[in-house]
């Protein structure tokens, strides 16, 4: 009987995901050939470990595909209406740190918070003939926190694959809600993060599926290690 974990296979993860494993003991490295998301592993007896994507991790945590899965807890968030359902987050392993915020273009200079943001939208249509636009690729974080924590309700989510902070510019929405870390792609795009307009500090974490790994005794046994590194 074996478990999975599964670590993102390429960019800004990838490296820090193989670091913190090292340090619960577990040694990955790439299989021979370099093109394959196999690899080998040293110091978990039974633990196979995959490559996938950052998002991929999350879907497959949630479909109780894999039995670990290193990604962004905002992936895992977005990907599942109550996460805490459906997996547990063993660590937060202090990497991948990034926040999911709402931003407006700079010159809205009288909107600052999400109330100032509730009033416009509000008038929105009467003014422009039509709801308020957010462009983004987290439609359930921004329903939760547009009409759930602020009873915001007449807007409407332009979904972005990429480039969403672009939108307001190209005229496909009016403001964003998307990932920051530095801010810079913010401010290269003339938008501001509203005061209280930050949905979710996300950084990476150990997550462990709760549907039930094959091999119970090594699933806790991986899970303990991280829990003590
Ligand atoms: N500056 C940043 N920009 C975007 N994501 C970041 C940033 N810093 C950390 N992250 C985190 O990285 C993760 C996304 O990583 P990545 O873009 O590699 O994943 P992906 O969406 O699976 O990739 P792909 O675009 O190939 O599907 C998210 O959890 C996000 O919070
Ligand atoms: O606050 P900053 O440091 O500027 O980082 C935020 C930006 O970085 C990411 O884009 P990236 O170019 O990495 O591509 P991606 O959207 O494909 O992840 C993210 O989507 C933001 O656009």
């Amino acid at each position: 009987m074996s478990v999975t974990l599964a670590i993102p296979s390429k960019g800004r993860m990838k490296e820090d995901a193989v670091a913190s494993l090292a340090r619960a003991g577990i040694t990955v490295s790439a299989a021979a050939d370099n093109r394959s998301y196999r690899t080998s592993v040293a110091g978990a007896e039974g633990l196979d470990v995959l490559l996938l994507s950052a998002s991929e991790i999350a879907r497959e945590l949630r479909d109780g595909a894999i039995d670990f899965g290193i990604t962004g807890e905002d992936l895992i968030r977005e990907s599942a209406a109550e996460p805490g359902d459906i997996v547990e987050i063993v660590a937060r392993l202090g990497f991948g740190r990034a926040d999911v915020v709402v931003a407006v273009p700079d010159p809205w200079v009288d909107v600052e918070t999400m109330e100032d943001l509730n009033d416009v939208a509000a008038e929105f249509r009467q003014r422009h003939g039509r709801r308020l636009r957010i462009a983004t690729k987290y439609w359930r974080l921004t329903q939760g926190f547009f009409a759930r924590r602020h009873g915001i309700q007449s807007y409407r989510i332009v979904e972005s694959l990429g480039a969403t902070e672009g939108a307001p510019a190209a005229g496909s929405a009016d403001i964003v809600v998307d990932i920051t870390s530095t801010g810079d792609t913010l401010r290269a795009n003339h938008l501001r993060v509203l005061d209280d307009g930050i949905i979710l500090r996300s950084e990476a974490c150990l997550m462990r599926s709760l549907a039930g790994p094959a091999d119970a005794g090594l699933a806790e046994a991986v899970a303990a290690r991280f829990r003590a590194s």
